[in-house]
């Protein structure tokens, strides 16, 4: 496997959205030997539990656990210390939660990792827009003025500030985090779509090659992979087109 392969394939993120850790399973296996981060959403972790992330962990995977937290800040704080105590490589909590709310995730973490040394620090992002929000939902229903972008670096500067590691946006609002946060700042980008493919609920998509042009940092997909034919050549595929950018 060479180097290049290996890197950009640790770019793409599978989001694991199974209803059970059977079916869940089933897709790591035909994955098996690509070098990729997995992503356990509410839905397999409501059903499977940390079993199934110590699993994937015992793997070799690098895996992010999407829970989305989003409560008062000692809430998040102990949610926070819990999944730090996983093992996982990065999770997230909404940015909507606010400065004191993001701050708590962070002190949580820390006690986790003051506690047992053996853990690594895990990657803490916040989600900004959910990448199925329309412009007209953010004016008309959630009733936040003004374009989306502005209110995506809002969030992301919001989040830089609380001491995150990054944010999750969409792939379309790369470059403004970039220039508002600097490079380093990490962008994970859901809203993933390979020309071609269906949109279904998502709103600001890009393709894969589109994304990494932009400058994402990791690109995460669920149903292009999950409900292809072949996952397997779907994955591959989208690393090729990854590879082909840069
Ligand atoms: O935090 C996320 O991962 C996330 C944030 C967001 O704004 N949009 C978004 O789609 N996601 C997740 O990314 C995955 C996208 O899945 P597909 O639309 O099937 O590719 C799902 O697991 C979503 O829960």
């Amino acid at each position: 496997m060479n180097t290049e392969y290996k890197n950009m394939a640790g770019r793409l993120i599978v989001a694991l959205d199974y209803p059970d850790a059977t079916q869940a399973s089933a897709l790591v296996e035909q994955l098996q030997g690509i070098p990729c981060y997995m992503k356990v959403g509410m839905q397999l972790f409501y059903a499977a539990g940390p079993d199934f992330m110590r699993n994937l962990k015992a793997r070799g995977y690098s895996v992010f656990l999407d829970l989305k937290m989003h409560d008062i800040p000692n809430t998040v704080k102990g949610g926070a210390e819990s999944i730090t105590r996983l093992g996982v490589d990065m999770f997230n909590v909404h940015a909507a939660g606010g400065t004191q709310m993001m701050q708590a995730a962070y002190e949580g973490m820390n006690n986790a990792l003051a506690s047992d040394p053996s853990l690594s620090k895990p990657i803490i992002i916040a989600v900004t827009q959910l990448t199925s929000t329309t412009q007209s939902v953010l004016n008309e229903q959630i009733g936040v003025e003004g374009n989306i972008e502005d209110a995506v670096v809002r969030y992301a500067n919001l989040a830089a500030s609380a001491g995150l590691d990054g944010v999750v946006a969409s792939a379309h609002e790369v470059p403004s985090i970039g220039k508002a946060c600097g490079r380093d700042f990490i962008t994970v980008t859901p809203g993933i779509r390979p020309a071609g493919s269906h949109l279904g609920d998502q709103a600001r998509v890009l393709t894969p090659g589109e994304a990494i042009e932009q400058g994402s940092h990791y690109i995460v997909v669920g149903r292009p992979i999950t409900s292809a034919s072949n996952p397997r050549e779907a994955a591959e595929q989208i690393i090729k087109e990854m590879m082909n950018v840069e």
